[in-house]
């Protein structure tokens, strides 16, 4: 069985050979400063990484060590890297776990205490990559929520925390990032799960129309109120009321919202009486809602009332790998019903997905691939199914050289019938330079 790589960076040459002998467990990988510790990392995938602060061009200091710790999360923000802090360098230790190092541990090095930082560490990455293995197979999280990503997993946490709390939630978040499907989780989550999930999208209603969707309205209130009709809120009594896009609510009807949050009444239109509504109360939207609150677009007093607690739902592309994951569980969720033959995507389609900027989200992602599905010819969906341009080939300039060299090489010999002379004659070089050549290539004539 292959060990698994543990990456030690650490520019002391004796204390790396130390602690490759230390640790049989594991391949241990040295990299003696931040270039060499980002190859690696790239490399061998490592789980676990140490590092020591001190690295050049700044061995007594931690700035080096700081650029590189950054520099691995940004790379492989899944590894656990556990830090080491010189004597009296608590301060920074605690500065890495907070920029995301997992662990830290004083020098001189004990090996046994390390060894069990370091144990520790492999059996949380394992599980933690369980985890987003069974994710990945469609086990949704809080809400039916499909993530991968640490920055989904911390919104997650806090909505199931908060989900039991009797508390307004407010969910910031760009169109199609999932704030109704959270807002369900929380209701599902929630006292009043009982109750009814009513939404209402406060944007797509006419502003005449909005107020009496809400608080609906008494028969013969207006030309045309034929019956007494319930609103929104009332509907939501004793379960969960999801105003979604609540930046776009009018002023006037903002104060009505208002005195609704506070005095828990309603009256609808047309009515004298106050009905009493126990609702929860969740909302959502995409816009700026500190900079409406600051120019007076929207009133401060009932921004208090809704946001007690303030969840924002981060882009699409901020979430590492996410757009792959979530790719996958789309193909998986529309095949069967769409067109069977599709069985998942093709390497161009998930670089693809990597490669574009997704402005639309969770929705836009899971619009093309439904597209996709449909119209894919073969087993798998293509980037050109997905409607999205091929992502740029790998951009590393030796492999490029190589392989153009392999090509040009292949077709002058063939050219030249294998004749070492008259292909070289064809490359325009001479004939040991043809020779060295096809020795490093591992070609044959
Ligand atoms: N993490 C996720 N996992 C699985 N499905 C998701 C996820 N996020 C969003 N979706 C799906 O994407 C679509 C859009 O999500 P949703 O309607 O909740 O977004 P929204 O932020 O409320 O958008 P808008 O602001 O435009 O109303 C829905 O079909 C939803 O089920």
């Amino acid at each position: 069985m292959t060990r698994p790589v543990l990456l030690v960076v650490e520019d002391d040459a004796g204390l790396a050979r130390q602690l490759r002998w230390a640790y049989e467990a594991y391949e241990v990988v040295v990299a003696p400063d931040r270039a060499a510790a980002l190859e690696a990392v790239r490399q061998h995938r490592p789980a676990v990484v140490t590092l020591d602060l001190g690295l050049p061009p700044d061995p007594d200091g931690t700035t080096e060590g700081f650029a590189t710790l950054h520099a691995i999360l940004a790379q492989a923000p899944t590894t656990k890297v556990v830090v080491a802090s010189g004597h009296g360098a608590r301060e920074s230790a605690l500065r890495a776990v907070e920029d995301g190092a997992w662990d830290f541990y004083a020098k001189p090095i004990d090996i046994d205490t390390l060894g069990l930082i370091v144990g520790r560490a492999f059996h949380v990455h394992a599980l933690e990559a369980e985890n987003r293995r069974l994710v990945g197979q469609e086990r949704p999280g809080f809400g039916g929520l499909l993530y991968a990503a640490p920055e989904m997993a911390a919104v997650a946490r806090q909505l199931e925390r908060v989900a039991r709390a009797d508390v307004s939630v407010m969910l910031l978040g760009a169109s199609g990032t999932g704030k109704e499907l959270l807002a369900r989780g929380l209701h599902d989550s929630g006292a009043r799960r009982m109750g009814e999930f009513v939404a209402i999208n406060c944007a797509a209603i006419p502003e005449t129309l909005l107020e009496a969707e809400l608080f609906g309205y008494e028969k013969g209130a207006f030309t045309g109120a034929v019956r007494t009709v319930a609103g929104k809120i009332e509907q939501a009594a004793g379960g969960t009321l999801f105003l979604d896009e609540i930046g776009d609510v009018p002023l006037p009807l903002q104060v009505k919202l208002l005195r609704f949050l506070q005095e828990r009444v309603i009256e609808r239109i047309g009515g004298r009486k106050a009905i009493a509504v126990d609702t929860r109360v969740v909302c959502a939207t995409h816009r700026d809602v500190d900079a409406m609150v600051a120019d007076g677009r929207f009133r401060d007093d009932l921004y208090y009332r809704l946001a007690e607690i303030v969840v924002r739902i981060p882009a699409l592309r901020e979430r590492t790998g996410d757009a792959a994951l979530l790719a996958k569980a789309f193909v998986a969720r529309f095949a069967p019903t769409l067109n069977p033959v599709v069985t998942g995507l093709s390497a161009d389609a998930r670089a693809a997905i990597d490669a574009h900027g997704w402005p639309g989200n969770v929705r836009e992602l899971e619009n093309r691939v439904k597209r996709a599905v449909i119209m894919a010819d073969g087993r798998h969906v293509t980037a050109a199914d997905l409607d999205l341009e091929p992502a740029a080939a790998d951009l590393d300039l030796r492999a490029a050289r190589e392989d153009a060299d392999r090509r040009a090489i292949g077709r002058a010999l063939a050219q030249a019938d294998g004749n070492i002379a008259g292909a070289s004659r064809l490359l325009g070089v001479s004939r040991p330079t043809l020779y060295d050549l096809l020795k490093s290539y591992d070609l044959h004539a």
